[in-house]
């Protein structure tokens, strides 16, 4: 589903800016493709283009209102009422200003009374505060009003964000649009409420004032509303280029923050220092900042110059109007107070035909924002709860079984698992082995249902994952991946967040710290279990490798989850602490299906069974003993690194 408003040349341009740069952006050239090749060129293109845009921009109204009222009914009417108000003043100012000059012109003439002027310089009064009163209620209405739907924009994507599954940001494309929705799009309905109410006001001061033009004569009416046109058109051209460089300058912008991040970021500096890689990283972002700016500027000037001139054309109209009614006045067929009410009109309607084009183009590029942000909101996760989940089994005894599955990730060729079978019995200790690549991660994903399976099934207890609830599933694993997160927390939420219902359940979080072996060493931080880790406080503790390792260890066995499944447990952790992990993991695992990936041969050995990966598909399987009796990938693979220990020892 689409959000409907852009163009379908522009959706061609959006996939095609975010395929485009294939670039990682650390070499290659730092141009930015033109974005503006497709421009349509024959006027019926161009027109059909307008009509869409403009289309467009109007059903993209009713969603901001939406959005609006969402964020706050009552704002949205005290906004609503005070824009037509405030739109009304200047059309009633230049009206009493009229009757007051009238006024003022009859008693210099002998036959009007001072109490006729006191009366009307006190109407004027009115009229003025009234103007400040609405223009007050009129920006604090609508700064709140924006302040709130910004608030509950980022809330939606950030909601909407937390239910997507792991594929969507996984692929960069997806990814791109996401960070779009969340950094770009919240303030985009905001502006286009601002603009859509612009819009409104100063459609109704265009409005009223027309008519009183119309009361004089209809061709000036008529010149006034033509006088727009020209400059609406280059507006709306200037803004889908905007639109469309920012959706090219994406990908690039996100290679600048990349570099930007590789320089300030503590993670990386060891390496870019050692490697000397600072200057050559900045020469690259500064190249790349060129190019963008170049770009943005030539756009930018363009924009204003192409627009202004345009615009000269709307002066050039009131400007005549106010020649025409001033001749009117020498020649007597209008009075002195008719020529000021012309005046303040011509004004008013050039003024308000500048702010109904850049009200109507600004709509218009920031629906093109919106639609990415409706984009987003309309993508479903596709890991979801059958329309009738089956419930959990109660207790979950662990039976896992993998019936023919294959898995490829989208877009990708090869399979990264292919045809695997095997079963794991309720309660056993499975290893999972393989070369770099050969799918094991990916295994454990599609246990988890991160992803699920292009071919076969995966059944938990006899029934297919897939009729579960994903949430109720996986409430009943309990993980640890190879990317586990650092928490900028304290210690005690590091482990605790991986059980959310005893976050505050010190003795449990003490006890599966002690499970990971790194119970002592947190005691002995300054502030114990409270102690903030990471460098984002004051006070942070900067913990080693492996510490965090078994932090992140600790969380998973904060869950007294039926499967257990541990991705490399223990790649950072020294050969001391290795060993005793090992020593305790059938403790550890009790009354529990475990599924470890490693690529220590010497822990593996103790597993109940081992599954060699190979390319995607299960090559071996069996006891360390049955493995090596066959004399297979996996005895060849002890063999090298146990040889490679014993060189070492000899
Ligand atoms: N998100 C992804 N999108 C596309 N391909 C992926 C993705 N993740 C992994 N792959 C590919 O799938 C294959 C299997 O990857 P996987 O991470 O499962 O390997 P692994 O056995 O865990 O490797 P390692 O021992 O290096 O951790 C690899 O060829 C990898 O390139």
């Amino acid at each position: 589903m689409h959000g409907g408003g852009a163009p379908i040349g522009v959706r061609r341009m959006l996939r095609k800016a975010s395929s485009s740069v294939a670039q990682s952006g650390l070499t290659g050239p730092v141009d930015i493709p033109d974005a503006v090749r497709d421009e349509p060129t024959d006027l019926r293109s161009r027109l059909t283009r307008l009509r869409q845009s403009a289309s467009g921009t109007v059903r993209g109204l009713p969603r901001v209102i939406g959005l609006a009222w969402q964020a706050s009914p009552v704002m949205t009417v005290l906004v609503a009422l005070s824009t037509v108000v405030s739109g009304l003043m200047p059309t009633l100012t230049a009206y009493v200003a009229k009757l007051l000059l009238d006024a003022v012109v009859a008693a210099v003439q002998g036959h009007g009374t001072t109490t006729r002027i006191v009366e009307l310089a006190a109407l004027e009064f009115g009229v003025f505060t009234a103007t400040a009163i609405s223009t007050a209620l009129t920006n604090a209405a609508q700064q709140l009003l924006q302040e709130r739907m910004t608030l509950s924009i980022r809330h939606r994507v950030m909601d909407h964000a937390s239910k997507l599954d792991l594929r969507f940001f996984e692929d960069s494309e997806s990814y791109d649009q996401l960070r779009q929705a969340s950094q770009e799009a919240p303030q985009r309905p905001v502006s286009m409420l601002t603009s859509a109410l612009g819009l409104v006001r100063t459609s109704i001061t265009f409005g009223s004032m027309v008519v009183l033009l119309v009361s004089v004569s209809p061709l000036l009416a008529v010149v006034a509303l033509a006088a727009p046109v020209p400059a609406f058109i280059s507006q709306s051209k200037y803004g889908a280029r905007a639109f469309m460089l920012t959706l090219w300058m994406s990908p690039i912008r996100r290679r600048m923050d990349y570099l930007n991040s590789l320089v300030t970021t503590d993670t990386y500096a060891k390496e870019t220092k050692l490697f000397g890689l600072g200057p050559y990283l900045v020469d690259r972002f500064r190249r790349l900042g060129q190019n963008y700016y170049a770009r943005e500027r030539k756009l930018t000037t363009r924009r204003n110059f192409v627009g202004t001139a345009w615009s000269l054309l709307s002066t050039l109209a009131g400007s005549g109007i106010a020649l025409y009614i001033a001749l009117e006045a020498v020649a007597g067929r209008l009075t002195i107070g008719d020529l000021a009410l012309y005046t303040a009109a011509a004004a008013a309607v050039q003024t308000s035909v500048q702010g109904l084009f850049s009200g109507f183009s600004g709509m218009y590029e920031n629906n093109l924002y919106l639609d990415t942000l409706y984009d987003f909101l309309a993508t479903e996760p596709r890991i979801t709860a059958p329309a009738v989940a089956k419930p959990l089994p109660e207790p979950v005894r662990g039976h896992i079984e993998f019936e023919n599955v294959s898995f490829s990730y989208p877009g990708a060729g090869e399979k990264a698992l292919d045809d695997v079978s095997f079963e794991i019995r309720p309660g056993e200790t499975v290893a999972v082995v393989g070369r770099n690549g050969a799918g094991k991660s990916t295994l454990i994903k599609l246990l988890c249902r991160l992803y699920d399976p292009t071919g076969g099934r995966i059944l938990l207890d006899g029934v297919d994952l897939r009729e579960f609830d994903p949430d109720e599933l996986r409430s009943r694993i309990s993980a640890m991946f190879q990317d586990y997160v650092t928490y900028q927390g304290t210690a005690a939420e590091n482990i605790g967040l991986g059980q959310l219902g005893a976050l505050d359940d010190r003795a449990r979080i003490e006890d599966a710290a002690e499970r990971a072996g790194v119970g002592s060493r947190i005691s002995r931080l300054p502030r114990g279990f409270d102690s903030p880790l990471g460098r984002w406080f004051d006070q942070g503790v900067s913990l080693s490798g492996g510490e965090w390792q078994k932090i992140a260890l600790a969380r998973a066995f904060m869950r007294d989850a039926p499967v257990l499944i541990l991705d490399e447990p223990t790649s950072a952790l020294d050969a001391a602490a290795e060993h005793d992990l090992f020593a305790r993991l059938r403790a550890l695992s009790e009354g529990r299906t475990t599924l470890y990936i490693s690529h220590r041969f010497s822990t593996v050995r103790q597993a109940e069974k081992i599954l060699l990966l190979d390319r995607g598909r299960l090559a071996e399987e069996g006891t360390h003993e049955e493995l090596m009796s066959q004399g297979g990938d996996y005895a060849s693979l002890f063999t090298l690194q146990a040889a490679a220990y014993l060189e070492e020892a000899a």
